[in-house]
């Protein structure tokens, strides 16, 4: 029986990528595709890529529209997303949602104001399935709150050694570069190409990067302590793709068998998620337009870390993949279902 699925922010990259993975799921039949500024639109003039529904009309984003709907994903700035998260529940009691924003993302109502400064919404289930007891969250869950593009990158880089008891929970060190379409599509003048094309730089640094509180939240739970995290993205220019590289410090003892083994046997099962065979470092184009993410991992005796570097594609994995994967477990499907994209190449 196919499910009914509406996307709002269908005019934005998260949202576009969201219905270029479902117009491949053999599961779904999209219904309303929603947006804001350009409501009214045909979707081919702002998803050129989307031929299969280069002719349907964008609708305005109304709990009224997405209602009716067995799956809504919203894709919307965040703080968008909890009022209209509320009226649907009123309105469509049965329909999951699922936040591709950060709204429903963090625990701490403190860490949100102190990141997002507006009142937090609320929590809900967080969906990155290979995460340890996080499956079992999800399947059957009407709210899914999808993970940030970084946090899914940086957590799934250094879970398995956090779960596993073998790193100091106090000396975490990532940075991270990124494509220039984790912004999003609205003009902003440090993404002009101009800007952009033959550099790269850092920003948020020190500390400010909001999706420091969703990392610090994601390894503590691994942890079963509290972890801190220095997270320092930098913009890299490529239009997707993340690449990030996380150190911690190797508890006394653990020898560098052990810290491999972790990692091997914490993804060994999981369908979308690969550490590499020893020496082959992960590229960000090895996984464009896949729900894949390739890893590898060395231990640098000499410092006493492990460093782990994993690349994913923000947009997929990072977002509508992740999403999807999520939707099918909540919706009870084959997690893989819809999802079987090779990367690109070259
Ligand atoms: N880009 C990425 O890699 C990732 C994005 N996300 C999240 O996904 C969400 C969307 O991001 P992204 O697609 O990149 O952003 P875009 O700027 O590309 O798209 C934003 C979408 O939201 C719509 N919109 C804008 N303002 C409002 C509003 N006030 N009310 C309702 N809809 C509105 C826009 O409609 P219109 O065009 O008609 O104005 C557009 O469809 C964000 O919360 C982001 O954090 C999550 C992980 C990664
Ligand atoms: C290049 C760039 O600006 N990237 C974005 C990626 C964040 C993102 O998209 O994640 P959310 O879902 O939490 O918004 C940033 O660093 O803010």
């Amino acid at each position: 029986m196919s499910h009914t699925v509406a996307v709002s922010g269908a005019s934005g990259y998260a949202g576009g990528e969201v219905l270029r993975l479902l117009i491949a799921h053999p599961e779904v039949e999209i219904g309303a595709i929603t947006a804001h500024s350009n409501a009214g639109e045909r979707l081919g003039a702002l998803q050129p890529h989307l031929h299969a529904l280069a002719d349907r009309v964008l609708s305005e984003t109304t709990a009224e529209v997405l209602s009716g709907h067995d799956v809504v994903f919203l894709a919307l700035p965040h703080g968008a997303s909890g009022a209209l998260a509320a009226e649907l529940e009123s309105r469509s009691p049965g329909t999951l949602v699922i936040d591709a924003g950060a709204d429903h993302r963090l625990e701490s109502a403190q860490a949100w104001e102190q990141f997002y400064g507006s009142p937090h919404a609320g929590t809900w289930p967080y969906g990155l399935p290979e995460l340890p007891g996080q499956r079992r969250q999800l399947e059957g869950a009407s709210r899914i709150a999808v993970p940030g593009c970084y946090p899914t990158t940086c957590l799934l880089a250094l879970a398995p050694g956090f779960t596993a008891g073998l790193l100091e929970a106090q000396d975490v060190v990532i940075v991270a570069a990124t494509g220039t379409s984790g912004a999003g599509k609205s003009l902003k003048p440090h993404l002009l190409g101009s800007e952009v094309m033959g550099s790269m730089s850092p920003y948020g640094v020190g500390g400010g990067h909001r999706h420091t509180p969703e990392i610090e939240q994601g390894l503590s739970q691994a942890a079963g302590e509290p972890v801190t995290v220095s997270f320092t993205p930098t913009l890299a220019p490529m239009p997707r793709g993340i690449l990030a590289t996380a150190t911690a410090r190797i508890k006394p003892g653990v020898d560098a068998g052990r810290v491999r083994s972790a990692w091997e046997q914490a993804y060994a099962a999981e369908a979308f998620v690969h550490v590499l065979p020893e020496g082959q470092w992960p590229s960000t184009q090895s996984v464009l337009g896949s729900n894949h993410v390739v890893m590898q991992l060395a231990v640098d005796a000499h410092a006493g870390r492990v460093i782990v570097s994993a690349a994913l594609d923000n947009l997929t994995k990072g977002t509508a993949g992740g999403a999807i994967q999520s939707m099918n477990l909540a919706l009870g499907l084959a997690e893989q279902t819809g999802l079987n994209q090779q990367g690109t190449a070259p």
